[in-house]
């Protein structure tokens, strides 16, 4: 039997990053992936494969052109399911190889197969072919993710009722879609989907969605959608999803309403793939949703020398969260110092328009009772708003009257999920107003809407009043 000093079990996000930090701090690695290609979720049916079909959808359809062209304009008349597929298959590829290199040149041993415990230190691997091999670990790292939660009462068929992995494999573009559930996935595929000309209605159990975003800035991201003729259907559940005879979709909801559409999409959430771990053979238990549960410094869990991280410890569920876990918990394995995860991380939400965000709601700034101020830019008040075609577009920053830092950054529209790293840098090290008054930003460029919304809060706030030898110390 193979001893290694640490175990990989999943080749995610997580588990890439840490093995290949334990692989630089010289340990022996394993990683055991039961898939066929190593990248998991993250590269074969989640963040990559949905960003990819959102940058293609774009292009083919010329989504950022129609600010001028108008809304009929696109770059490719007719678009096909084979035409969005095309681009995705060369995406993966680069990120498989891009992996499998740097997993060869850290010496990082590949296992293929389904993981399982024996006893704490020995984990047993079953092969696509029926051969079983058992290695031996110091530690082990539980990296395993999720999958679509599936319910009973829905009847997915692979073609027309669908959940979030099968969505990609579709033969042909639907042209209506009743997309139930209003996470972030089934928003960033029902915003896509209508870019693509298919009619949208979304169906979501809650009063509203994206609760953990600005309300002012889902009301603006809500206000374009409906825009744009997707329905919005919230405080609803769906009771029955049924095929007709014709084949079409028929969705009926608590109320009695029915919908019908050529594609459902069912994407209410995810739970984690631990089933197959044999997870009482270790002495660990996961909840209800498949979720295992540990230390949040250190990842490890309640038992010595087997940690968790990534989606299958719960929120935030981010592929770049995930990383950061991935190699906090090898260095905590393998006995290296750490760091603290710094304290606001960005969220990114690729829908069209996209939304990022990092730090404090204005809820969230209410409920602690934090005297504050806003500053708004709306991208058609830059001039790269004006050469891009922009009619649509907002920044939110949220300041402490008290200390003048900034508190959160919240944006929607093109580019939001890059220009929040302005704002999340300010934001932990613990920037003022004053640095987006003060500091010159190139033009034209839509990183002015920072420059614009610090002002707007800055005429509002008054002045800082500098003492004369004192003017850089700002409490905190
Ligand atoms: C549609 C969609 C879009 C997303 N978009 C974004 C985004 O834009 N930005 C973002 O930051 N995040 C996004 N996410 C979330 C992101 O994909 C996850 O946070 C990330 O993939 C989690 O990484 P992970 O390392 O926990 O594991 P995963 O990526 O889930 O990989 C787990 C791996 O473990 C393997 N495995 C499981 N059980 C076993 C076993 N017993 N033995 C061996 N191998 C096993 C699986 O085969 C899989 O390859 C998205 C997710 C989805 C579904
Ligand atoms: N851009 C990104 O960063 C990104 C993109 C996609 C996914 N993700 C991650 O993936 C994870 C899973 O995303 P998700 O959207 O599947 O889950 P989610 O838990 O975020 O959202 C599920 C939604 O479905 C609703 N719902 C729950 N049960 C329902 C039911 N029976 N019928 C109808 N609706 C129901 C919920 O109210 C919720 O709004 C998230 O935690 C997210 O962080 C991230």
């Amino acid at each position: 039997m193979n001893s290694y000093d640490f175990v990989v079990v999943g080749s995610g996000p997580a588990g890439r990053r840490a093995a290949i930090q334990a692989a630089k701090l010289g340990k022996r690695v394993l990683v055991i992936e039961k898939g066929t290609r190593v990248g998991g979720v993250s590269v074969h049916t989640g963040t990559i494969p949905s960003k990819t079909l959102r940058e293609t959808a774009l292009n083919l359809t010329g989504w950022r052109e129609r600010g001028f062209y108008g809304r009929a304009y696109r770059v490719k008349q007719e678009i096909r399911a084979e035409d969005l597929r095309r681009r995705l298959l060369i995406t993966l590829d680069h990120e498989v190889d891009v992996l499998e290199h740097q997993f060869s040149r850290n010496r990082v041993s590949q296992m293929r197969g389904t993981a399982r415990f024996i006893d704490p230190k020995t984990l047993e691997v079953e092969k696509e072919d029926g051969e079983v091999l058992r290695v031996q670990a110091e530690a082990v790292l539980l990296a395993v993710g999720t999958r679509p939660y599936r319910p009973a009462h829905i009847p997915f068929d692979g073609t027309s009722i669908l959940d979030s992995d099968e969505i990609l494999e579709i033969k042909e573009l639907p042209r209506s879609m009743v997309v139930i559930g209003a996470g972030v996935i089934g928003i960033e595929y029902a915003t896509i989907f209508s870019a693509l000309d298919t009619a949208v209605t979304v169906v979501e159990p809650r009063d509203t969605m994206l609760e953990f975003i600005d309300k002012e800035i889902v009301e603006d991201f809500s206000y374009q959608l409906r825009d744009r003729n997707m329905k919005l259907i919230f405080g609803q559940t769906v009771e029955k999803v049924e095929k007709e005879p014709s084949g079409r979709c028929r969705v009926t909801l608590q109320n009695g309403r029915v919908l019908t559409a050529e594609m459902v999409l069912f994407a209410a959430g995810r739970v984690g793939a631990t089933d197959l771990l044999n997870l009482e053979a270790c002495g660990l238990v996961a909840d209800s949703r498949g979720r295992i549960k540990v230390d949040p410094e250190t990842f490890q869990s309640s038992v010595p020398g087997i940690y968790a991280a990534g989606d299958v410890v719960g929120f935030p569920s981010l592929a770049s969260t995930s990383m950061e876990q991935g190699r906090i918990a090898a260095r905590h394995a393998v006995g290296a110092p750490s760091q603290d995860p710094p304290q606001y991380f960005p969220y990114g939400i690729y829908a069209v328009p996209e939304i990022s965000t990092c730090g404090l709601t204005e809820e969230e700034v209410q409920q602690r009772g934090i005297p504050y101020e806003c500053g708004i830019a709306h991208f058609r008040e830059t001039s790269r708003g004006h050469i891009m075609g922009l009619d649509s577009g907002l920044l939110k920053m949220i300041f402490s009257m008290k200390t003048r830092r900034l508190l959160g950054v919240h944006i929607v529209g093109e580019g939001a999920t890059e220009l929040v790293h302005i704002g999340q840098a300010v934001l932990n090290l613990k920037g003022t107003v004053e640095y987006f008054v003060e500091n010159t930003f190139n033009y034209p460029t839509l990183a002015e809407a920072y420059k614009i919304a610090g002002l707007d809060a800055w005429n509002r706030m008054g002045e800082l009043k500098k003492e004369p030898q004192d003017a850089l110390k700002v409490s905190s």
